[in-house]
């Protein structure tokens, strides 16, 4: 299981003659992703959920510091562990296509993933995998500038998929993705976990998280706001405010009412 515990990020400020301060960007962040289990990480822009996730894998930013524990299987991770798992037993997708080494083909980016996770692959079995994302097995021999943002992210999240890492980080996977596309995406993620991985899935999508995900976790300023399982959503037992921000959904009809303040205690 990959746990955080009571997870805390905070920013440096620089000051004069050197004093720093730090403000706290998350705090109290406790979290479980088992095994076979997708987990959403929904909350509004610049709450921390791509820090978080980089936090496990020991990639936050000079200027941040993190503190609390991120175990892997009851173990505490510590930075140079964090290093090691990465890409193996921890696999990012980052949400920006620039992840993808303009100077190699997609191939042979997509194989180098698959080999630091322990996977030796042909060309075959990438063209293989980039069909199953509905993409031409023909991308292996491409640059990745001759990719559309939504194709560059169906390569970076069909390579995570092919790495054996047991825990996929995923960050806004769907984003820049039609409907179709993105349901395809997350079947292939739903079946990644029903073969035993974890994935945690950051996403702005509630309605796809209510339909994909086992576990919805909430940020809202700087704190796991409730954390509910989608058929709890889906069943209308979550938060007053989850509840009617979930109502106000276009594919729930757009119920209109009153939405609750977040600081509520849930089930107020
Ligand atoms: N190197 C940095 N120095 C200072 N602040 C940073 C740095 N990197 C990110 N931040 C700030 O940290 C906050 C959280 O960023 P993060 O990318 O985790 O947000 P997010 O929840 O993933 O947002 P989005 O949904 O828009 O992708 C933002 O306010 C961002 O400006």
């Amino acid at each position: 299981m990959l746990t955080f515990n009571r997870l805390a990020i905070d920013i440096a400020h620089y000051r004069w003659l050197g004093h720093t301060t730090w403000q706290p960007l998350l705090s109290n962040i406790t979290l479980d992703v088992r095994p076979g289990e997708l987990v959403a990480l929904v909350g509004s822009s610049g709450e921390g959920k791509s820090l978080l996730l980089q936090s496990a894998l020991g990639l936050l930013p000079d200027n941040m510091r993190c503190r609390g524990e991120i175990r892997l299987d009851g173990q505490c991770l510590s930075d140079t562990d964090k290093i090691h798992q990465r890409g193996k037993t921890l696999c990012y997708v980052p949400q920006g296509v620039s992840a993808l080494n303009p100077l190699l083909k997609v191939g042979p980016q997509l194989q180098r993933a698959a080999r630091l996770s322990g996977v030796a692959l042909g060309l075959d079995d990438v063209s293989r995998q980039l069909q199953q994302y509905n993409l031409q097995p023909e991308l292996v021999d491409t640059y990745p500038r001759r990719l559309s943002g939504g194709m560059a992210k169906r390569v970076l999240a069909s390579g995570a998929a092919l790495t054996h890492a047991r825990y996929l980080l995923a960050d806004e996977i769907t984003a820049w993705l039609d409907d179709e596309h993105a349901c395809q995406l997350l079947h292939h993620f739903k079946r990644l976990c029903q073969q035993g991985r974890g994935v945690l899935w950051v996403t702005h999508d509630l309605a796809l998280a209510a339909r994909f995900a086992d576990t919805i976790a909430v940020l809202h300023h700087g704190q796991l706001h409730e954390t509910v399982s989608a058929q709890a959503l889906r069943d209308n037992g979550a938060s007053p405010w989850l509840q009617s921000l979930w109502a106000a959904l276009p594919e729930q009809q757009f119920i209109h009412q009153r939405v609750p303040q977040p600081e509520c205690p849930p089930h107020a």
